[in-house]
């Protein structure tokens, strides 16, 4: 274990500037052991199983296979049985009129297995979703590019999902977009690295090199939300997709009172649904400029504006129980480690703290979060466009209309998130604007 005061590398948390938080190695699209073929054969066909309501009974006909050692030794393997898996079991509880409460024992036990080894929770989550589910059409040269691009020319032909629940282009062209996020912020961890080194040596000049290429990547991830329109259409989305993206956490009026049985004889889990709020990138980029997000309704305390940081304890505490902490244990394993380790080394703050009179360093940062403010704003009006509006034409049905897939009541909690980025600002605070 690194000690968590050094600079983290990126190699040890199987992450890199080239892909980001996506994985290194291609996703595996199929399991090469035959043994696990009746898996593969479901979820080819799960589109027609869904539409055709036949999905449930062609499930519950499933032999219930073991978790090989073999699977659980390859991490390419292990990551696409969590995949299959993750699609069957979101598939079998929203696949029916009603919800489903209990999944059966064939593939809730090789999910425990398989989420547990990963650090995961058992159900569709953004690893299953987006960072474990695609594919490139023409090779990496050209998925490279991307990393050069502005969000403008980035053609998302290069890259296909490997499976979805609809079959629609709708779903993929959603997936695929949220995967580009992830390629195109690749390069903000390495900055992200220089950033604490610099902020460590006192080396100003790379600081405001590094802030600027970050601040630059955050306005190229905002514009990118505008493409969504192109191929993600927002009643579809909101009506046929967002349904089966849903958890089990929060859904007591749904149908499912006390979550989802793991098993016939298993105990009963509620999860929350899967969420872009389960990006290690976002997160990292909080972690990195010192964004506190607190619980909903709790007032951020004002951020130190000193180095003596008197009031850590209280904000820390309250961080952690804040939904986007909460969303951690949602993400891989050693993607949650490498946002511990970044928490534990980056001094940026304090170092924009202690040059508070030098104007372009405290600029340069809060420009920083301005774009990351901008993005958060441009999200919220995607939210509008995709949650907003399709759930007033279909008013009374379905009841989550203000309830986000993660489970959160997201019209006050994505504006708190968003005031939060602001707060961090430091000419701000030293202006009270925040106070
Ligand atoms: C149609 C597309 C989208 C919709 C409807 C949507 C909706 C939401 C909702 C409702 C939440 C609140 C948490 C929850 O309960 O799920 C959320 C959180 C979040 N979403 Fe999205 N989202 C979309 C696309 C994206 C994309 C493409 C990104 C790219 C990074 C993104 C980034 C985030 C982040 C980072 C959060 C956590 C809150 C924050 O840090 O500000 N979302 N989203
Ligand atoms: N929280 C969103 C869904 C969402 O953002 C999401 C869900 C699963 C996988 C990725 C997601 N974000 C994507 O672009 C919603 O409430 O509709």
């Amino acid at each position: 274990m690194p000690s968590l005061n050094s600079i983290p590398r990126l190699e040890d948390y199987g992450v890199s500037e080239r892909y980001g938080f996506l994985p290194r190695e291609l996703p595996v699209q199929r399991l090469k052991d035959d043994y696990y073929e009746s898996w593969e054969d479901v979820i080819s066909k799960l589109p027609d199983l869904l539409v055709n309501r036949e999905l449930r009974s062609e499930i519950d006909k499933l032999p219930e296979l073991k978790v090989k050692q073999s699977l659980l030794d390859d991490i390419g393997q292990l990551r696409r049985s969590y995949c299959v898996l993750c699609f069957l079991a979101n598939a079998y509880v929203w696949g029916g009129d009603k919800p489903a409460q209990v999944l059966p024992d064939n593939i809730a036990n090789p999910l425990l297995i398989t989420s547990d080894k990963l650090g995961l929770p058992p159900l569709s989550t953004y690893a299953s979703l987006i960072l474990w589910n695609f594919k490139l059409n023409d090779g990496e040269a050209a998925f490279d590019i991307i990393s050069t691009q502005q969000s403008h020319e980035i053609n998302p032909d290069v890259v296909t999902t490997i499976n979805t629940f609809t079959g629609l282009i709708d779903e993929s062209w959603f997936y695929i977009i949220s995967m580009f996020y992830e390629k195109i912020g690749g390069v903000c961890l390495n900055a992200g690295l220089n950033l604490i080194r610099a902020a460590r040596d006192d080396s100003k000049a790379v600081f405001i090199e590094q802030i600027n290429i970050i601040a630059e990547k955050v306005k190229i991830l905002g514009d990118l939300f505008s493409r969504m329109d192109e191929k993600t259409n927002p009643d579809i989305f909101y009506n046929v997709l967002r349904p089966f993206l849903s958890g089990w956490k929060g859904m007591e009026n749904e149908g499912l009172p006390n979550g989802v049985k793991y098993g016939k004889n298993g105990k009963f889990y509620k999860y929350a649904g899967g969420s872009n709020a389960q990006s290690s990138l976002i997160q990292f980029l909080d972690v990195l400029l010192d964004v506190q997000h607190m619980p909903v309704g709790v007032k951020n305390q004002p951020q130190p504006t000193t180095t003596a940081t008197t009031t850590k304890s209280i904000t820390q505490k309250d961080n952690k129980k804040s939904f986007i902490y909460e969303m951690r244990s949602y993400m891989p394993r050693e993607h949650r480690q490498f946002l511990d380790h970044v928490k534990n080394a980056s001094t940026i703050r304090s170092y924009v703290l202690a040059n508070e009179d030098d104007p372009e360093i405290t600029r340069a940062y809060d420009a920083c979060l301005d774009r990351l403010k901008e993005f958060r704003d441009k999200h919220m009006k995607l939210v509008a466009r995709y949650i907003i509006n399709p759930a007033k034409k279909q008013k009374g049905t379905f009841g989550l209309a203000t309830k986000g897939t993660g489970s959160t009541d997201f019209l006050p909690f994505l504006k708190q998130c968003r005031d939060e980025t602001l707060k961090a600002e430091v000419n701000r605070d030293r202006m009270n604007i925040n106070k």
